[in-house]
């Protein structure tokens, strides 16, 4: 591994959902659905070091001190278009979210990234943002996301991805070494094509039913 901070979500339900994406059986529908939970799943866990701050709350019996989140703002940066499929799981649990989008597609032949379309929050220097990709293979798509992001000023940075190949991570985590990554599976590596293995094939082409 690099330098970064790894931690890999091995909750028995996350497991047990990736195992249904992993199947090649499984059709859109499903796909979609159960990525959808694997997002919230994983955004919970990724949450867990959010800052509180002490409020009053009036239950039906007494007043009571309470918990409350500080408010400190948030980005959910989907790397598209397979990062779409974990937005709406992660803003379901954080509504308050803003949501920049980046395009990037990895060239057949030689897998490098090829950003074709960003759109950010305007205080994006404010936020943590969390980038989200089902994928992180070579970890080229991840470092140029994450180069785009920093160069408009972003400082504060985690990444979220579903299946992981080692190589991607070590790249990604020696040109990223602030960036903590949350990662769902660590799989073997990458077969000639450029995939994970054992992986669970094109996310994007999955998730839109594109092939
Ligand atoms: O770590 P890397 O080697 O860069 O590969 C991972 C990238 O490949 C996939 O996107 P793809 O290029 O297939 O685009 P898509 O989401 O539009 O299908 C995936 O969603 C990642 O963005
Ligand atoms: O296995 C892989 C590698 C890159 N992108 C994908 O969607 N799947
Ligand atoms: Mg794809």
């Amino acid at each position: 591994m690099g330098k970064g901070k790894v931690t890999v979500m091995d909750h028995p339900l996350i497991q047990h959902k990736l195992t249904i994406i992993r199947d090649k059986a499984t059709g859109t529908k499903v796909f979609r659905e159960v990525a959808d939970e694997i997002a919230m799943l994983m955004a919970y866990e990724i949450t867990r070091d959010l800052e509180l701050e002490d409020t009053m709350v009036e239950t039906p019996v007494v007043t009571a001190k309470a918990k409350t989140l500080t408010g400190k703002k948030l980005g959910v940066v989907p790397i598209l278009r397979a990062g779409l499929g974990m937005v709406e799981g992660v803003v379901k649990l954080i509504p308050a979210a803003k949501v920049g989008h980046i395009g990037m597609y990895r060239d057949e032949k030689t897998f490098e990234p090829v950003e074709y379309f960003i759109k950010m929050p305007s205080d994006i220097n404010e936020r943590t943002l969390i980038v989200v990709d089902p994928m992180l293979a070579t970890g080229g798509s991840a470092i140029l996301a994450i180069d785009a992001l920093k160069k408009r000023g972003a400082t504060n940075i985690k990444f979220m991805c579903m299946v992981a190949a080692p190589e991607g991570v070590k790249a990604l985590t020696d040109k990223h070494p602030d960036v903590d990554v949350f990662i769902a599976a660590l799989d073997e590596g990458l077969n000639e094509d450029g995939y994970i293995v054992p992986g669970l094939g094109d996310a994007g082409d999955r998730l839109f039913g594109t092939k």
